[in-house]
Protein backbone atom coordinates (compact mmCIF):
# COMPACT_ATOMS: atom_id res chain seq x y z
CA UNK A 1 0.00 0.00 0.00
CA UNK A 2 1.36 3.11 -0.92
CA UNK A 3 2.11 5.91 2.42
CA UNK A 4 -0.13 8.35 2.40
CA UNK A 5 2.24 11.65 1.37
CA UNK A 6 3.15 9.12 -1.72
CA UNK A 7 -0.27 8.41 -2.56
CA UNK A 8 -0.72 12.34 -3.23
CA UNK A 9 3.02 12.56 -5.01
CA UNK A 10 1.58 10.28 -7.06
CA UNK A 11 -2.33 11.32 -7.67
CA UNK A 12 -0.67 15.13 -8.04
CA UNK A 13 1.93 13.83 -10.93
CA UNK A 14 -0.73 11.89 -12.34
CA UNK A 15 -3.34 15.16 -12.96
CA UNK A 16 -0.22 17.11 -13.92
CA UNK A 17 0.87 14.67 -16.65
CA UNK A 18 1.67 11.10 -18.04
CA UNK A 19 4.92 10.30 -19.61
CA UNK A 20 5.05 7.30 -21.67
CA UNK A 21 6.51 4.55 -21.13
CA UNK A 22 7.21 0.48 -22.44
CA UNK A 23 6.15 -0.94 -18.67
CA UNK A 24 6.07 0.96 -15.88
CA UNK A 25 5.26 4.04 -14.03
CA UNK A 26 8.15 5.54 -12.09
CA UNK A 27 7.50 8.37 -9.48
CA UNK A 28 10.34 10.25 -9.11
CA UNK A 29 11.57 9.21 -5.39
CA UNK A 30 11.71 5.87 -7.15
CA UNK A 31 8.54 3.98 -6.24
CA UNK A 32 7.63 1.96 -9.22
CA UNK A 33 3.67 0.18 -10.29
CA UNK A 34 3.14 -1.36 -13.26
CA UNK A 35 1.13 0.50 -16.01
CA UNK A 36 1.98 2.05 -19.56
CA UNK A 37 2.73 5.22 -18.68
CA UNK A 38 5.06 7.34 -16.59
CA UNK A 39 4.44 10.32 -14.30
CA UNK A 40 5.89 12.99 -13.65
CA UNK A 41 5.82 15.55 -11.10
CA UNK A 42 5.92 19.15 -11.53
CA UNK A 43 6.30 21.56 -8.51
CA UNK A 44 8.26 19.49 -5.72
CA UNK A 45 6.40 19.54 -2.79
CA UNK A 46 7.41 17.67 0.32
CA UNK A 47 5.36 15.70 2.71
CA UNK A 48 4.12 17.78 5.00
CA UNK A 49 3.24 20.68 2.54
CA UNK A 50 1.01 18.14 0.75
CA UNK A 51 -0.64 17.36 4.01
CA UNK A 52 -0.46 21.18 5.12
CA UNK A 53 -3.07 21.23 2.10
CA UNK A 54 -5.83 19.42 4.60
CA UNK A 55 -7.37 21.92 6.86
CA UNK A 56 -7.86 20.42 10.16
CA UNK A 57 -11.95 20.55 11.71
CA UNK A 58 -11.98 22.46 15.25
CA UNK A 59 -12.75 19.49 17.64
CA UNK A 60 -14.69 21.02 20.70
CA UNK A 61 -14.92 19.12 23.40
CA UNK A 62 -18.96 18.77 25.05
CA UNK A 63 -18.95 18.38 28.39
CA UNK A 64 -22.08 16.80 31.12
CA UNK A 65 -23.31 18.41 33.28
CA UNK A 66 -21.75 15.68 35.79
CA UNK A 67 -18.44 14.66 35.48
CA UNK A 68 -18.54 11.27 35.61
CA UNK A 69 -14.61 10.30 35.13
CA UNK A 70 -13.98 12.38 38.37
CA UNK A 71 -16.92 10.53 40.14
CA UNK A 72 -15.43 7.65 39.41
CA UNK A 73 -11.59 7.76 39.78
CA UNK A 74 -11.32 11.31 41.29
CA UNK A 75 -9.80 14.47 40.20
CA UNK A 76 -6.58 14.60 37.87
CA UNK A 77 -3.61 16.21 38.19
CA UNK A 78 -3.88 18.99 35.28
CA UNK A 79 0.53 18.74 35.57
CA UNK A 80 0.55 15.21 35.50
CA UNK A 81 -1.77 14.74 32.65
CA UNK A 82 0.92 16.84 30.54
CA UNK A 83 3.54 14.34 31.53
CA UNK A 84 1.85 11.35 30.22
CA UNK A 85 0.44 13.28 27.18
CA UNK A 86 4.67 14.51 26.69
CA UNK A 87 5.69 10.89 27.23
CA UNK A 88 3.10 9.36 24.81
CA UNK A 89 3.68 11.68 22.06
CA UNK A 90 7.35 11.27 22.27
CA UNK A 91 7.20 7.24 21.94
CA UNK A 92 8.54 5.96 19.27
CA UNK A 93 5.75 3.04 18.33
CA UNK A 94 3.44 5.42 19.17
CA UNK A 95 4.71 7.51 16.30
CA UNK A 96 5.20 4.47 14.06
CA UNK A 97 1.24 3.43 14.31
CA UNK A 98 0.44 6.68 13.42
CA UNK A 99 2.41 6.76 10.38
CA UNK A 100 1.27 3.53 9.54
CA UNK A 101 -2.48 5.35 9.97
CA UNK A 102 -1.97 8.04 7.57
CA UNK A 103 -0.58 10.59 9.90
CA UNK A 104 2.77 12.20 9.13
CA UNK A 105 4.70 14.33 10.98
CA UNK A 106 3.02 17.31 9.89
CA UNK A 107 -0.02 15.42 10.77
CA UNK A 108 0.98 13.99 14.03
CA UNK A 109 1.84 17.42 15.51
CA UNK A 110 -1.20 19.15 14.29
CA UNK A 111 -3.24 16.65 16.43
CA UNK A 112 -0.98 16.30 19.30
CA UNK A 113 -1.39 20.04 20.02
CA UNK A 114 -4.48 19.90 19.33
CA UNK A 115 -5.13 16.74 21.79
CA UNK A 116 -3.08 18.40 24.84
CA UNK A 117 -5.37 21.40 24.34
CA UNK A 118 -8.28 19.38 24.49
CA UNK A 119 -7.20 17.35 28.27
CA UNK A 120 -5.49 20.15 29.65
CA UNK A 121 -8.76 22.91 28.89
CA UNK A 122 -11.48 20.37 28.89
CA UNK A 123 -13.58 21.07 32.42
CA UNK A 124 -15.01 17.63 32.67
CA UNK A 125 -13.12 14.97 30.16
CA UNK A 126 -14.92 12.79 28.37
CA UNK A 127 -15.58 9.61 30.53
CA UNK A 128 -13.15 7.05 28.95
CA UNK A 129 -10.38 9.51 28.06
CA UNK A 130 -10.62 10.35 32.01
CA UNK A 131 -10.23 6.57 33.19
CA UNK A 132 -8.09 5.82 30.82
CA UNK A 133 -5.48 8.97 32.30
CA UNK A 134 -6.06 7.88 35.72
CA UNK A 135 -5.33 4.07 35.03
CA UNK A 136 -2.20 5.81 33.70
CA UNK A 137 -1.37 7.73 36.40
CA UNK A 138 -1.93 4.93 39.42
CA UNK A 139 0.35 2.33 37.45
CA UNK A 140 -2.70 0.53 36.26
CA UNK A 141 -1.73 1.77 32.32
CA UNK A 142 0.64 2.89 29.84
CA UNK A 143 0.98 5.80 28.01
CA UNK A 144 0.20 3.91 24.40
CA UNK A 145 -3.20 3.28 26.11
CA UNK A 146 -4.09 6.59 24.94
CA UNK A 147 -3.31 5.78 21.12
CA UNK A 148 -7.13 4.94 20.58
CA UNK A 149 -8.56 8.14 21.62
CA UNK A 150 -5.22 10.27 19.96
CA UNK A 151 -6.39 8.69 17.00
CA UNK A 152 -10.23 9.23 17.16
CA UNK A 153 -8.90 13.05 18.05
CA UNK A 154 -7.42 13.09 14.97
CA UNK A 155 -9.58 11.52 12.58
CA UNK A 156 -12.44 14.20 13.61
CA UNK A 157 -9.72 16.84 12.86
CA UNK A 158 -8.62 15.16 9.87
CA UNK A 159 -11.78 13.25 8.34
CA UNK A 160 -9.84 12.54 5.27
CA UNK A 161 -8.03 9.56 7.27
CA UNK A 162 -11.14 7.65 7.78
CA UNK A 163 -11.47 7.66 3.97
CA UNK A 164 -8.21 7.02 2.67
CA UNK A 165 -9.02 3.63 0.92
CA UNK A 166 -11.59 5.78 -1.49
CA UNK A 167 -9.41 8.61 -2.07
CA UNK A 168 -7.09 6.78 -3.13
CA UNK A 169 -9.08 4.29 -5.31
CA UNK A 170 -10.67 7.76 -6.56
CA UNK A 171 -6.99 9.76 -7.41
CA UNK A 172 -5.65 6.06 -9.26
CA UNK A 173 -5.63 8.10 -12.90
CA UNK A 174 -3.00 5.28 -14.15
CA UNK A 175 -5.67 3.93 -16.51
CA UNK A 176 -7.57 6.99 -17.90
CA UNK A 177 -9.71 4.88 -20.40
CA UNK A 178 -11.28 3.49 -18.16
CA UNK A 179 -12.91 6.41 -17.13
CA UNK A 180 -14.78 6.28 -20.49
CA UNK A 181 -17.13 3.28 -19.93
CA UNK A 182 -19.46 4.03 -22.90
CA UNK A 183 -16.85 4.66 -25.40
CA UNK A 184 -14.72 1.37 -24.63
CA UNK A 185 -18.25 -0.12 -24.87
CA UNK A 186 -18.11 0.85 -28.72
CA UNK A 187 -15.68 -0.88 -31.37
CA UNK A 188 -13.77 2.43 -32.61
CA UNK A 189 -11.68 2.76 -35.56
CA UNK A 190 -8.92 5.22 -35.14
CA UNK A 191 -7.43 6.69 -37.80
CA UNK A 192 -4.17 9.05 -37.94
CA UNK A 193 -3.52 11.36 -40.76
CA UNK A 194 -0.60 12.26 -39.96
CA UNK A 195 2.25 14.75 -41.64
CA UNK A 196 3.41 18.58 -42.25
CA UNK A 197 1.02 21.56 -42.55
CA UNK A 198 -0.13 22.06 -45.45
CA UNK A 199 -0.32 18.72 -46.65
CA UNK A 200 -4.03 17.55 -46.86
CA UNK A 201 -5.01 16.02 -43.21
CA UNK A 202 -7.72 17.79 -42.63
CA UNK A 203 -9.26 17.66 -45.36
CA UNK A 204 -9.16 14.38 -46.31
CA UNK A 205 -10.96 13.75 -42.75
CA UNK A 206 -13.20 16.34 -43.49
CA UNK A 207 -13.98 14.65 -46.65
CA UNK A 208 -15.33 11.66 -44.50
CA UNK A 209 -16.78 14.05 -42.01
CA UNK A 210 -19.14 15.35 -44.69
CA UNK A 211 -20.46 12.29 -45.84
CA UNK A 212 -21.31 10.82 -42.65
CA UNK A 213 -24.80 10.84 -41.07
CA UNK A 214 -23.59 12.50 -38.02
CA UNK A 215 -19.75 13.88 -37.02
CA UNK A 216 -18.28 16.13 -33.95
CA UNK A 217 -14.87 17.96 -35.43
CA UNK A 218 -12.91 19.38 -32.53
CA UNK A 219 -10.33 21.60 -32.92
CA UNK A 220 -7.93 23.77 -31.05
CA UNK A 221 -9.41 27.33 -32.14
CA UNK A 222 -12.20 29.30 -32.54
CA UNK A 223 -11.67 30.63 -35.73
CA UNK A 224 -10.94 27.18 -36.87
CA UNK A 225 -14.42 25.96 -35.92
CA UNK A 226 -16.17 28.68 -37.05
CA UNK A 227 -14.14 27.38 -40.60
CA UNK A 228 -15.37 24.06 -40.29
CA UNK A 229 -18.85 25.46 -38.78
CA UNK A 230 -19.17 27.03 -41.79
CA UNK A 231 -17.40 25.04 -44.74
CA UNK A 232 -20.46 22.21 -43.51
CA UNK A 233 -23.36 24.52 -43.70
CA UNK A 234 -22.12 25.97 -47.30
CA UNK A 235 -21.31 22.10 -48.33
CA UNK A 236 -25.37 21.90 -47.51
CA UNK A 237 -24.21 19.34 -44.26
CA UNK A 238 -26.36 20.97 -41.61
CA UNK A 239 -23.75 21.70 -38.80
CA UNK A 240 -23.69 23.69 -35.24
CA UNK A 241 -21.53 25.66 -33.92
CA UNK A 242 -20.53 25.15 -30.05
CA UNK A 243 -17.43 27.47 -28.15
CA UNK A 244 -16.52 28.22 -25.14
CA UNK A 245 -18.20 32.01 -26.14
CA UNK A 246 -21.05 30.76 -28.45
CA UNK A 247 -23.58 28.37 -29.49
CA UNK A 248 -25.22 28.60 -33.03
CA UNK A 249 -27.48 26.07 -34.59
CA UNK A 250 -27.90 25.56 -38.33
CA UNK A 251 -31.50 25.25 -37.53
CA UNK A 252 -32.95 28.42 -36.92
CA UNK A 253 -35.47 26.85 -34.78
CA UNK A 254 -32.50 25.94 -32.58
CA UNK A 255 -33.16 22.16 -33.45
CA UNK A 256 -29.37 20.06 -32.95
CA UNK A 257 -27.70 19.18 -36.59
CA UNK A 258 -26.34 15.75 -36.60
CA UNK A 259 -22.98 17.50 -37.10
CA UNK A 260 -21.30 19.63 -34.57
CA UNK A 261 -17.80 21.85 -34.74
CA UNK A 262 -16.59 22.47 -31.72
CA UNK A 263 -13.74 23.48 -30.08
CA UNK A 264 -11.87 20.71 -28.23
CA UNK A 265 -12.61 21.60 -24.49
CA UNK A 266 -16.38 21.85 -25.20
CA UNK A 267 -16.12 18.02 -26.83
CA UNK A 268 -19.47 16.62 -25.55
CA UNK A 269 -18.85 12.82 -24.41
CA UNK A 270 -22.61 11.55 -24.18
CA UNK A 271 -23.75 12.21 -27.63
CA UNK A 272 -22.92 9.30 -30.33
CA UNK A 273 -21.60 10.00 -33.83
CA UNK A 274 -20.41 8.35 -36.87
CA UNK A 275 -17.58 10.12 -37.28
CA UNK A 276 -15.03 12.29 -34.92
CA UNK A 277 -11.96 14.75 -35.96
CA UNK A 278 -9.72 15.64 -33.63
CA UNK A 279 -7.48 17.84 -35.19
CA UNK A 280 -3.80 19.03 -33.59
CA UNK A 281 -3.55 16.51 -32.24
CA UNK A 282 0.28 16.87 -31.28
CA UNK A 283 -1.42 19.47 -28.46
CA UNK A 284 -2.27 16.36 -26.49
CA UNK A 285 1.22 17.52 -24.59
CA UNK A 286 0.37 20.88 -23.64
CA UNK A 287 0.86 21.60 -20.11
CA UNK A 288 -2.35 23.64 -20.22
CA UNK A 289 -4.96 22.13 -22.79
CA UNK A 290 -3.47 19.11 -23.48
CA UNK A 291 -5.93 17.53 -21.25
CA UNK A 292 -9.05 18.24 -23.24
CA UNK A 293 -7.26 16.16 -26.55
CA UNK A 294 -6.64 13.25 -23.95
CA UNK A 295 -10.16 13.45 -22.43
CA UNK A 296 -11.52 13.67 -26.50
CA UNK A 297 -9.35 11.13 -27.54
CA UNK A 298 -10.53 8.10 -24.65
CA UNK A 299 -14.13 9.24 -24.49
CA UNK A 300 -15.52 10.27 -28.01
CA UNK A 301 -18.19 8.12 -28.29
CA UNK A 302 -17.73 7.46 -32.22
CA UNK A 303 -17.58 4.64 -34.69
CA UNK A 304 -14.38 6.80 -36.47
CA UNK A 305 -11.87 8.91 -34.98
CA UNK A 306 -9.85 10.67 -37.06
CA UNK A 307 -6.83 12.64 -35.90
CA UNK A 308 -4.77 15.07 -37.69
CA UNK A 309 -1.34 16.37 -36.87
CA UNK A 310 2.43 16.05 -36.50
CA UNK A 311 3.63 12.13 -37.43
CA UNK A 312 5.39 12.96 -34.11
CA UNK A 313 2.71 12.10 -32.46
CA UNK A 314 1.91 8.70 -33.92
CA UNK A 315 3.94 6.91 -30.98
CA UNK A 316 2.15 8.34 -28.23
CA UNK A 317 -1.51 7.65 -29.96
CA UNK A 318 -0.60 4.35 -30.62
CA UNK A 319 0.44 3.56 -26.68
CA UNK A 320 -3.26 5.11 -26.15
CA UNK A 321 -5.15 2.97 -27.96
CA UNK A 322 -3.50 0.27 -26.48
CA UNK A 323 -4.59 0.96 -23.23
CA UNK A 324 -8.37 1.00 -25.10
CA UNK A 325 -7.70 -1.91 -27.22
CA UNK A 326 -8.67 -0.28 -30.47
CA UNK A 327 -6.49 -0.43 -33.99
CA UNK A 328 -4.85 2.53 -35.31
CA UNK A 329 -4.47 2.74 -39.02
CA UNK A 330 -1.80 5.84 -39.92
CA UNK A 331 -1.97 7.80 -42.99
CA UNK A 332 1.09 9.35 -44.20
CA UNK A 333 0.72 13.08 -45.71
CA UNK A 334 3.45 15.20 -48.27
CA UNK A 335 3.26 18.72 -48.17
CA UNK A 336 1.24 19.91 -50.92
CA UNK A 337 3.08 23.34 -51.97
CA UNK A 338 6.80 23.75 -51.50
CA UNK A 339 8.34 26.43 -48.78
CA UNK A 340 11.25 28.20 -49.53
CA UNK A 341 13.19 29.74 -46.38
CA UNK A 342 14.36 33.54 -48.05
CA UNK A 343 18.08 34.14 -47.87
CA UNK A 344 17.75 37.41 -46.31
CA UNK A 345 15.63 39.10 -43.28
CA UNK A 346 13.47 41.53 -44.03
CA UNK A 347 14.76 44.25 -42.59
CA UNK A 348 12.99 47.35 -42.48
CA UNK A 349 8.78 47.07 -42.90
CA UNK A 350 9.14 49.35 -45.88
CA UNK A 351 10.25 46.13 -47.46
CA UNK A 352 6.63 44.54 -46.86
CA UNK A 353 5.01 43.53 -49.72
CA UNK A 354 1.44 41.78 -50.71
CA UNK A 355 0.51 38.07 -49.08
CA UNK A 356 3.23 39.29 -46.39
CA UNK A 357 2.04 38.33 -43.05
CA UNK A 358 4.20 39.75 -39.96
CA UNK A 359 3.60 36.93 -36.89
CA UNK A 360 4.59 38.77 -33.72
CA UNK A 361 4.32 37.24 -30.00
CA UNK A 362 3.19 40.02 -28.08
CA UNK A 363 0.49 42.64 -28.59
CA UNK A 364 2.96 45.71 -28.04
CA UNK A 365 4.67 44.37 -31.17
CA UNK A 366 1.36 43.92 -32.72
CA UNK A 367 0.60 47.38 -31.83
CA UNK A 368 3.29 48.65 -33.01
CA UNK A 369 4.34 46.62 -36.37
CA UNK A 370 0.73 47.80 -37.85
CA UNK A 371 0.87 50.91 -36.67
CA UNK A 372 3.92 51.11 -38.90
CA UNK A 373 2.74 50.09 -42.06
CA UNK A 374 -0.41 51.93 -41.98
CA UNK A 375 1.65 55.32 -41.33
CA UNK A 376 3.27 54.23 -45.05
CA UNK A 377 -0.41 54.57 -46.39
CA UNK A 378 -0.58 50.40 -46.81
CA UNK A 379 -3.98 48.95 -45.04
CA UNK A 380 -3.41 45.72 -43.26
CA UNK A 381 -5.37 43.41 -41.20
CA UNK A 382 -5.01 42.34 -37.32
CA UNK A 383 -5.43 39.02 -36.09
CA UNK A 384 -4.66 38.22 -32.45
CA UNK A 385 -5.51 35.97 -29.64
CA UNK A 386 -7.66 38.69 -27.60
CA UNK A 387 -10.42 39.61 -30.48
CA UNK A 388 -13.97 38.81 -30.68
CA UNK A 389 -14.07 35.68 -32.69
CA UNK A 390 -16.44 37.87 -35.16
CA UNK A 391 -13.44 39.87 -35.45
CA UNK A 392 -10.94 37.56 -36.56
CA UNK A 393 -12.86 36.22 -38.80
CA UNK A 394 -13.58 39.58 -40.41
CA UNK A 395 -10.09 40.55 -40.68
CA UNK A 396 -9.08 37.02 -41.83
CA UNK A 397 -11.83 37.83 -44.75
CA UNK A 398 -10.85 40.53 -45.81
CA UNK A 399 -7.25 39.18 -45.86
CA UNK A 400 -7.91 36.54 -47.70
CA UNK A 401 -10.11 38.40 -50.26
CA UNK A 402 -8.58 39.07 -54.07
CA UNK A 403 -10.50 41.69 -54.54
CA UNK A 404 -9.68 43.44 -51.18
CA UNK A 405 -7.14 46.46 -50.78
CA UNK A 406 -5.64 45.10 -47.69
CA UNK A 407 -2.68 42.28 -48.25
CA UNK A 408 -0.40 42.48 -45.87
CA UNK A 409 -1.83 40.56 -42.63
CA UNK A 410 0.20 40.96 -39.23
CA UNK A 411 -0.80 38.69 -36.11
CA UNK A 412 -0.19 36.88 -33.09
CA UNK A 413 0.45 32.65 -33.43
CA UNK A 414 -3.34 32.72 -32.98
CA UNK A 415 -2.90 31.73 -36.89
CA UNK A 416 -0.68 29.11 -35.83
CA UNK A 417 -3.00 26.62 -36.13
CA UNK A 418 -4.63 24.52 -39.28
CA UNK A 419 -6.34 28.18 -40.74
CA UNK A 420 -5.99 28.54 -44.21
CA UNK A 421 -5.01 31.97 -44.98
CA UNK A 422 -3.83 33.69 -48.24
CA UNK A 423 0.05 34.48 -47.40
CA UNK A 424 2.72 34.63 -49.59
CA UNK A 425 5.61 35.00 -47.45
CA UNK A 426 5.72 34.60 -43.58
CA UNK A 427 8.07 36.86 -41.50
CA UNK A 428 9.25 36.34 -38.28
CA UNK A 429 9.19 39.37 -36.04
CA UNK A 430 10.96 37.84 -33.45
CA UNK A 431 11.95 34.24 -32.04
CA UNK A 432 11.35 34.56 -28.53
CA UNK A 433 8.18 34.33 -26.93
CA UNK A 434 6.69 33.81 -23.18
CA UNK A 435 6.46 30.32 -22.51
CA UNK A 436 4.99 28.20 -19.45
CA UNK A 437 7.37 26.37 -17.71
CA UNK A 438 7.03 22.67 -16.38
CA UNK A 439 6.34 24.52 -13.10
CA UNK A 440 3.53 26.92 -14.63
CA UNK A 441 5.91 29.90 -14.60
CA UNK A 442 6.16 32.22 -17.31
CA UNK A 443 9.55 32.40 -19.28
CA UNK A 444 11.00 33.70 -22.36
CA UNK A 445 12.45 31.20 -24.91
CA UNK A 446 13.12 30.50 -28.35
CA UNK A 447 9.92 29.11 -29.79
CA UNK A 448 9.90 25.02 -30.19
CA UNK A 449 10.86 23.16 -33.67
CA UNK A 450 7.16 22.15 -34.15
CA UNK A 451 5.62 26.02 -33.45
CA UNK A 452 8.08 27.65 -36.30
CA UNK A 453 7.01 24.81 -38.58
CA UNK A 454 3.41 25.04 -37.64
CA UNK A 455 3.53 29.11 -38.15
CA UNK A 456 6.11 29.04 -41.42
CA UNK A 457 3.28 26.32 -42.23
CA UNK A 458 0.45 28.94 -43.34
CA UNK A 459 2.68 30.55 -46.00
CA UNK A 460 1.69 29.00 -49.61
CA UNK A 461 -1.36 27.42 -49.00
CA UNK A 462 -2.80 24.83 -51.50
CA UNK A 463 -5.47 26.37 -53.34
CA UNK A 464 -4.92 30.19 -52.72
CA UNK A 465 -3.32 32.23 -55.22
CA UNK A 466 0.44 31.22 -53.82
CA UNK A 467 2.00 28.25 -55.07
CA UNK A 468 4.97 28.46 -53.43
CA UNK A 469 5.19 29.98 -50.09
CA UNK A 470 8.23 32.03 -48.70
CA UNK A 471 9.44 32.37 -45.19
CA UNK A 472 11.98 34.72 -43.18
CA UNK A 473 13.06 36.78 -40.58
CA UNK A 474 13.05 40.22 -39.76
CA UNK A 475 16.12 40.92 -38.05
CA UNK A 476 19.04 39.39 -40.13
CA UNK A 477 20.36 37.97 -36.82
CA UNK A 478 17.22 35.63 -36.32
CA UNK A 479 17.51 34.12 -39.84
CA UNK A 480 20.52 31.30 -39.09
CA UNK A 481 17.86 30.10 -35.98
CA UNK A 482 15.02 30.14 -37.98
CA UNK A 483 16.87 27.96 -41.04
CA UNK A 484 18.04 25.57 -37.89
CA UNK A 485 14.43 25.24 -36.74
CA UNK A 486 12.81 24.73 -39.74
CA UNK A 487 15.13 22.01 -41.10
CA UNK A 488 14.73 19.74 -38.04
CA UNK A 489 11.87 17.45 -36.90
CA UNK A 490 9.69 18.42 -34.39
CA UNK A 491 10.38 16.68 -31.25
CA UNK A 492 8.49 13.68 -30.71
CA UNK A 493 5.86 13.67 -28.14
CA UNK A 494 5.95 11.76 -25.24
CA UNK A 495 3.40 13.20 -22.89
CA UNK A 496 -0.01 14.01 -22.85
CA UNK A 497 -2.47 16.25 -20.12
CA UNK A 498 -4.72 14.43 -17.74
CA UNK A 499 -7.14 15.66 -15.61
CA UNK A 500 -9.73 14.53 -13.38
CA UNK A 501 -13.40 14.34 -14.69
CA UNK A 502 -16.20 15.90 -12.98
CA UNK A 503 -17.65 12.83 -11.22
CA UNK A 504 -13.88 11.74 -9.70
CA UNK A 505 -13.40 15.93 -8.22
CA UNK A 506 -17.62 15.47 -6.91
CA UNK A 507 -16.06 11.87 -5.29
CA UNK A 508 -13.72 13.51 -3.90
CA UNK A 509 -16.22 16.41 -2.16
CA UNK A 510 -18.43 13.60 -1.28
CA UNK A 511 -15.21 11.86 0.79
CA UNK A 512 -14.06 15.23 2.36
CA UNK A 513 -17.39 17.26 2.84
CA UNK A 514 -15.62 20.11 4.80
CA UNK A 515 -12.91 20.93 2.30
CA UNK A 516 -14.45 23.91 0.06
CA UNK A 517 -13.90 23.84 -3.03
CA UNK A 518 -11.04 25.81 -3.90
CA UNK A 519 -9.58 23.43 -1.14
CA UNK A 520 -9.91 20.28 -3.07
CA UNK A 521 -8.85 21.59 -6.22
CA UNK A 522 -5.71 22.92 -4.42
CA UNK A 523 -5.70 18.94 -2.93
CA UNK A 524 -6.03 17.37 -6.64
CA UNK A 525 -4.35 19.52 -8.46
CA UNK A 526 -0.71 20.57 -6.56
N1 LIG B 1 -7.12 16.90 -52.38
C1 LIG B 1 -7.44 18.19 -52.23
N2 LIG B 1 -8.28 18.82 -53.06
C2 LIG B 1 -8.59 20.11 -52.89
N3 LIG B 1 -8.12 20.89 -51.91
C3 LIG B 1 -7.29 20.32 -51.04
C4 LIG B 1 -6.90 18.95 -51.14
N4 LIG B 1 -6.05 18.68 -50.14
C5 LIG B 1 -5.95 19.82 -49.44
N5 LIG B 1 -6.68 20.80 -49.97
C6 LIG B 1 -6.77 22.18 -49.48
O1 LIG B 1 -5.46 22.59 -49.11
C7 LIG B 1 -5.49 23.39 -47.93
C8 LIG B 1 -4.62 22.74 -46.86
O2 LIG B 1 -5.15 21.46 -46.55
P1 LIG B 1 -5.42 21.02 -45.04
O3 LIG B 1 -6.04 22.12 -44.27
O4 LIG B 1 -6.12 19.73 -45.07
O5 LIG B 1 -3.92 20.84 -44.58
P2 LIG B 1 -3.36 20.22 -43.23
O6 LIG B 1 -2.41 19.15 -43.59
O7 LIG B 1 -4.48 19.85 -42.34
O8 LIG B 1 -2.56 21.45 -42.69
P3 LIG B 1 -2.44 22.05 -41.20
O9 LIG B 1 -1.69 21.06 -40.40
O10 LIG B 1 -1.71 23.29 -41.43
O11 LIG B 1 -3.84 22.23 -40.74
C9 LIG B 1 -6.94 23.49 -47.52
O12 LIG B 1 -7.49 24.69 -48.01
C10 LIG B 1 -7.59 22.30 -48.18
O13 LIG B 1 -8.94 22.52 -48.47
Amino acid sequence: MLQNSRRFRYLCAALQSFHLNSSHITIRNGAKCTSAFQFQIRGKKDDSSISSLFIPVQVKSTPDDINVGEELTGTLNKSDLLKVLNKFYQNREIKHLLMENGLDNYLQHQAYVSFRRFCLEAQNLPVDIHVVFSDILQGAGNETDLFPYFLRHAKLMFPHLDCMDDLRKISDLRSPANWYPQARAMNRKVIFHAGPTNSGKTYHALERFLTAKSGVYCGPLKLLANEVFNKCNTRGTPCDLVTGEERSYADPAGNPSGHVSCTVEMTSLSNPYEVAIIDEIQMIKDPQRGWAWTRALLGIMAEEIHLCGEAGAVDLVRQLTLTTGEDLEVRHYKRLTSLKVEDSALGSLDNVLPGDCIVCFSKNDIYSVSRTIEASGREVAVIYGGLPPGTKLAQAAKFNDPDSSCKILVATDAIGMGLNLSIRRMIFYSLIKPIMNEKGEKEMDTISVSSALQIAGRAGRYGTQWETGYVTTFKPEDLKTLKVLLSSQPEPITQAGLHPTADQIELYAYHLPNSTLSNLMQILII
